[in-house]
Protein backbone atom coordinates (compact mmCIF):
# COMPACT_ATOMS: atom_id res chain seq x y z
CA UNK A 1 0.00 0.00 0.00
CA UNK A 2 1.88 3.24 -1.34
CA UNK A 3 4.76 1.65 -1.77
CA UNK A 4 6.54 4.06 -3.66
CA UNK A 5 5.54 6.64 -1.73
CA UNK A 6 6.63 5.76 1.89
CA UNK A 7 9.75 4.24 0.16
CA UNK A 8 10.62 7.73 -1.35
CA UNK A 9 9.71 9.14 2.06
CA UNK A 10 11.98 7.64 3.68
CA UNK A 11 15.00 8.60 1.35
CA UNK A 12 14.31 12.07 1.64
CA UNK A 13 16.97 14.83 2.83
CA UNK A 14 16.23 17.36 5.48
CA UNK A 15 17.49 20.75 5.44
CA UNK A 16 17.14 23.66 8.00
CA UNK A 17 14.53 26.64 7.08
CA UNK A 18 15.67 28.34 9.70
CA UNK A 19 14.34 26.31 12.97
CA UNK A 20 12.31 24.08 10.61
CA UNK A 21 13.26 20.41 9.77
CA UNK A 22 12.21 20.74 6.01
CA UNK A 23 11.83 17.39 4.06
CA UNK A 24 12.77 17.44 0.53
CA UNK A 25 10.24 15.11 -1.89
CA UNK A 26 8.77 15.22 -5.03
CA UNK A 27 5.18 15.43 -4.06
CA UNK A 28 5.77 18.14 -1.85
CA UNK A 29 8.78 19.86 -3.66
CA UNK A 30 8.81 18.94 -7.25
CA UNK A 31 11.63 18.05 -6.38
CA UNK A 32 13.86 15.56 -7.47
CA UNK A 33 11.24 14.82 -10.56
CA UNK A 34 8.35 13.51 -9.88
CA UNK A 35 7.71 9.41 -10.88
CA UNK A 36 4.20 9.36 -12.97
CA UNK A 37 3.11 6.06 -11.48
CA UNK A 38 4.26 7.55 -7.64
CA UNK A 39 1.19 10.30 -8.61
CA UNK A 40 -0.94 7.11 -10.22
CA UNK A 41 -0.58 4.69 -6.55
CA UNK A 42 -1.44 8.31 -4.70
CA UNK A 43 -4.68 9.02 -6.61
CA UNK A 44 -5.64 5.91 -6.91
CA UNK A 45 -5.80 5.49 -3.40
CA UNK A 46 -7.54 8.79 -2.68
CA UNK A 47 -10.59 7.20 -4.64
CA UNK A 48 -10.66 4.40 -2.77
CA UNK A 49 -11.29 6.43 0.68
CA UNK A 50 -13.63 9.05 -0.82
CA UNK A 51 -16.94 9.57 -2.40
CA UNK A 52 -15.91 11.07 -5.49
CA UNK A 53 -19.23 11.32 -6.91
CA UNK A 54 -21.04 13.94 -4.88
CA UNK A 55 -18.03 16.17 -5.53
CA UNK A 56 -18.42 19.25 -7.62
CA UNK A 57 -15.06 20.09 -8.16
CA UNK A 58 -11.36 19.26 -6.40
CA UNK A 59 -9.75 22.57 -4.80
CA UNK A 60 -5.85 22.37 -4.48
CA UNK A 61 -3.60 24.91 -3.16
CA UNK A 62 -0.74 26.10 -5.42
CA UNK A 63 1.32 25.17 -6.08
CA UNK A 64 2.74 21.67 -5.06
CA UNK A 65 -1.39 20.39 -4.48
CA UNK A 66 -1.84 20.43 -8.05
CA UNK A 67 -0.01 17.21 -9.37
CA UNK A 68 -1.69 15.18 -7.30
CA UNK A 69 -5.00 17.08 -7.60
CA UNK A 70 -5.27 17.06 -11.29
CA UNK A 71 -4.71 13.52 -11.73
CA UNK A 72 -7.84 13.11 -9.65
CA UNK A 73 -9.44 15.64 -11.91
CA UNK A 74 -8.12 13.55 -15.19
CA UNK A 75 -9.21 10.13 -13.78
CA UNK A 76 -12.90 11.18 -12.43
CA UNK A 77 -13.80 14.01 -15.33
CA UNK A 78 -14.04 16.50 -11.97
CA UNK A 79 -12.93 19.75 -12.37
CA UNK A 80 -9.76 21.69 -10.79
CA UNK A 81 -10.09 24.59 -8.67
CA UNK A 82 -6.86 25.89 -7.16
CA UNK A 83 -6.43 28.64 -4.33
CA UNK A 84 -3.82 31.20 -5.71
CA UNK A 85 -1.19 32.58 -4.33
CA UNK A 86 -1.97 36.17 -6.23
CA UNK A 87 -4.93 37.67 -6.51
CA UNK A 88 -6.88 38.28 -9.39
CA UNK A 89 -9.66 41.14 -8.19
CA UNK A 90 -12.64 39.29 -9.67
CA UNK A 91 -15.70 39.74 -7.79
CA UNK A 92 -16.27 36.98 -4.99
CA UNK A 93 -12.54 36.67 -4.92
CA UNK A 94 -11.85 35.87 -1.31
CA UNK A 95 -8.44 36.65 -0.07
CA UNK A 96 -7.06 34.93 3.21
CA UNK A 97 -3.72 34.66 5.25
CA UNK A 98 -1.78 31.70 5.64
CA UNK A 99 1.14 30.51 7.52
CA UNK A 100 2.70 27.90 7.52
CA UNK A 101 6.45 26.54 9.52
CA UNK A 102 8.39 28.45 7.65
CA UNK A 103 6.64 31.27 5.58
CA UNK A 104 3.56 33.71 5.62
CA UNK A 105 1.46 34.98 3.03
CA UNK A 106 -2.18 35.02 1.06
CA UNK A 107 -4.16 33.04 -0.26
CA UNK A 108 -6.89 34.10 -2.98
CA UNK A 109 -9.88 31.97 -3.90
CA UNK A 110 -11.95 32.10 -6.89
CA UNK A 111 -14.74 30.04 -8.90
CA UNK A 112 -16.20 28.89 -5.84
CA UNK A 113 -20.26 29.83 -4.77
CA UNK A 114 -22.40 29.13 -1.74
CA UNK A 115 -23.45 25.51 -1.69
CA UNK A 116 -20.52 23.97 -4.05
CA UNK A 117 -19.29 20.53 -2.67
CA UNK A 118 -15.36 20.12 -2.56
CA UNK A 119 -12.79 18.01 -1.33
CA UNK A 120 -10.05 19.76 -0.40
CA UNK A 121 -6.21 17.83 -1.57
CA UNK A 122 -3.17 19.42 -0.88
CA UNK A 123 0.62 17.45 -0.64
CA UNK A 124 1.70 18.60 3.16
CA UNK A 125 -0.24 19.60 6.70
CA UNK A 126 2.24 20.47 9.15
CA UNK A 127 1.44 23.13 11.54
CA UNK A 128 -1.98 22.94 9.83
CA UNK A 129 -1.68 26.62 9.00
CA UNK A 130 -2.80 26.75 5.53
CA UNK A 131 -5.85 23.90 5.81
CA UNK A 132 -7.31 25.76 8.60
CA UNK A 133 -7.37 29.24 7.33
CA UNK A 134 -8.75 27.67 3.68
CA UNK A 135 -11.10 25.30 6.00
CA UNK A 136 -12.82 28.98 7.75
CA UNK A 137 -12.93 31.08 4.73
CA UNK A 138 -14.63 28.11 2.87
CA UNK A 139 -17.30 27.47 5.66
CA UNK A 140 -17.85 31.70 5.39
CA UNK A 141 -18.32 31.19 1.98
CA UNK A 142 -20.68 28.92 2.51
CA UNK A 143 -18.84 26.20 0.59
CA UNK A 144 -19.43 22.02 1.70
CA UNK A 145 -16.22 20.44 2.24
CA UNK A 146 -16.84 16.44 1.94
CA UNK A 147 -13.42 15.44 2.62
CA UNK A 148 -9.99 17.04 3.24
CA UNK A 149 -7.33 14.76 2.27
CA UNK A 150 -3.18 15.05 2.20
CA UNK A 151 -0.91 12.92 1.13
CA UNK A 152 1.54 13.16 4.04
CA UNK A 153 1.18 14.65 7.33
CA UNK A 154 4.04 15.63 9.99
CA UNK A 155 3.65 17.02 13.50
CA UNK A 156 0.28 17.79 15.45
CA UNK A 157 -1.18 20.65 13.15
CA UNK A 158 -4.18 18.71 11.84
CA UNK A 159 -5.27 18.70 15.07
CA UNK A 160 -6.42 22.19 14.71
CA UNK A 161 -8.68 20.90 11.81
CA UNK A 162 -10.49 18.90 14.57
CA UNK A 163 -11.33 21.91 16.57
CA UNK A 164 -13.55 23.04 13.31
CA UNK A 165 -15.19 19.90 12.80
CA UNK A 166 -13.02 18.60 10.07
CA UNK A 167 -10.88 15.07 10.50
CA UNK A 168 -8.18 15.52 7.28
CA UNK A 169 -7.19 12.18 5.77
CA UNK A 170 -3.52 11.61 6.19
CA UNK A 171 -1.89 9.02 3.56
CA UNK A 172 1.07 8.46 5.28
CA UNK A 173 2.00 10.28 8.72
CA UNK A 174 5.62 11.00 9.13
CA UNK A 175 8.38 12.36 11.64
CA UNK A 176 10.83 15.01 10.53
CA UNK A 177 14.23 15.27 12.28
CA UNK A 178 18.02 16.42 11.65
CA UNK A 179 18.37 13.04 10.65
CA UNK A 180 15.80 12.50 7.98
CA UNK A 181 12.19 11.11 7.87
CA UNK A 182 10.33 8.26 9.39
CA UNK A 183 6.93 6.54 8.66
CA UNK A 184 4.76 6.74 11.82
CA UNK A 185 1.26 5.62 9.94
CA UNK A 186 -0.36 4.95 6.81
CA UNK A 187 -4.10 6.13 6.40
CA UNK A 188 -6.59 2.82 7.02
CA UNK A 189 -3.95 0.67 9.15
CA UNK A 190 -4.88 2.38 12.08
O1 LIG B 1 0.43 22.81 7.53
P1 LIG B 1 1.27 23.98 7.09
O2 LIG B 1 2.33 24.34 8.09
O3 LIG B 1 0.43 25.15 6.72
O4 LIG B 1 2.11 23.52 5.80
C1 LIG B 1 1.52 22.94 4.68
C2 LIG B 1 1.57 23.79 3.46
O5 LIG B 1 2.94 24.07 3.14
C3 LIG B 1 3.17 23.81 1.77
O6 LIG B 1 2.86 24.89 1.00
P2 LIG B 1 3.85 26.08 0.61
O7 LIG B 1 3.19 27.36 1.01
O8 LIG B 1 5.23 25.83 1.11
O9 LIG B 1 3.79 26.09 -0.96
P3 LIG B 1 4.19 25.16 -2.15
O10 LIG B 1 3.06 24.18 -2.28
O11 LIG B 1 4.24 26.14 -3.25
O12 LIG B 1 5.50 24.47 -1.85
C4 LIG B 1 2.19 22.68 1.47
O13 LIG B 1 1.90 22.63 0.09
C5 LIG B 1 0.98 23.03 2.28
O14 LIG B 1 0.06 23.84 1.57
O1 LIG C 1 8.91 19.88 5.46
C1 LIG C 1 8.22 20.14 4.45
N1 LIG C 1 8.61 19.77 3.20
C2 LIG C 1 7.87 20.05 2.10
N2 LIG C 1 6.74 20.72 2.13
C3 LIG C 1 6.30 21.12 3.33
N3 LIG C 1 5.18 21.79 3.65
C4 LIG C 1 5.18 21.94 4.97
N4 LIG C 1 6.27 21.38 5.53
C5 LIG C 1 6.99 20.85 4.50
Amino acid sequence: MLEKLKTSLINSPVIKRGEYNYFIHPISDGVPSIDPHMVEEIAEYILQITDIKKVDTILTIEAMGIPVANALSLKTGIPLTIVRKRPYFLEGEVELSQSTGYSKGALYINGLKRGDRVIIVDDVISTGGTLIALVKALKTMGVEILDVISVIGRGTGYLQLNEVGVEPKILVTIDVSEKGVEIKNVFGNE
